[in-house]
């Protein structure tokens, strides 16, 4: 199941930090990708083993492009982005693995679908600061753009408690969510009211 709640790390933080918020967190989110593009493929390679020594599931970490480094720590997934090897590719290589792929359009959506990712991650719906300068793309596109898709769509950018309700209304499977959780003072607190928000928004 790709549905959710997704905690992305923001690449600014020590892997001790991280471990300390996805501990907190990771009884309330499904997944949790690892999003470390300056970091070395060894350091990723300690990320991994860090945090399942500190009982996170090898069953809940997704890698951000990395795809042999996913297969190699044996972890869920991959997120795939325009940056990365092909979701056709990846999918024939390892029919098993758990692929997500980040898009920005209806086409980039349609495309994953059809090459055999399991999810795609649109955004950003809302403004944030950690997608600086850019328009967001709002609710309206975010359920055209689940209309067009036959795969679960994980809205991203800008999610807050308050937000999940109305993505979800929309028709999102889930929420990736990076400052919302990272920056918070009390992520279980935090994560708590994700949750809430994604039940109460699914059942509607
Ligand atoms: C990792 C990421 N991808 C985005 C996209 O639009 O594809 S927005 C984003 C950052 C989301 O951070 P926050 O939860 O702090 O808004």
């Amino acid at each position: 199941m790709t549905e959710g709640i997704h905690l992305i790390s923001n690449g600014k933080q020590s892997l001790e930090e991280f471990i300390k918020v996805s501990k907190a967190v990771s009884p309330y989110v499904n997944y949790i990708h690892i999003r470390e593009k300056h970091r070395t493929d060894d350091e990723l390679v300690e990320w991994i083993s860090e945090l399942v020594k500190n009982d996170i599931s090898k069953g809940q970490l997704v890698m951000n492009e990395r795809v042999e480094l996913a297969v190699r720590t044996e972890i869920k997934g991959v997120q795939l982005t325009d940056h990365s090897e092909d979701v056709s590719s990846v999918r024939m290589k390892y029919p098993n693995l758990l692929i997500g792929r980040s898009v920005h359009s209806v086409e980039e959506a349609q495309d994953a679908a059809i090459s055999g990712a399991d999810y795609v991650i649109f955004g950003h719906i809302f403004k944030t600061n950690s997608k600086p300068g850019l328009l967001p793309r709002g609710l309206e596109q975010l359920g055209h753009l689940i209309k067009s898709v036959d795969i679960p769509v994980i809205a991203v950018g800008g999610i807050t408690p308050k937000r999940v309700e109305s993505v979800m209304t929309y028709g999102a499977s889930g929420v990736a969510i990076m400052s919302g959780l990272i920056d918070s003072e009390k992520p279980i607190e935090e994560a708590k009211h994700f949750l809430g928000g994604v039940r109460d928004g699914s059942s509607r």
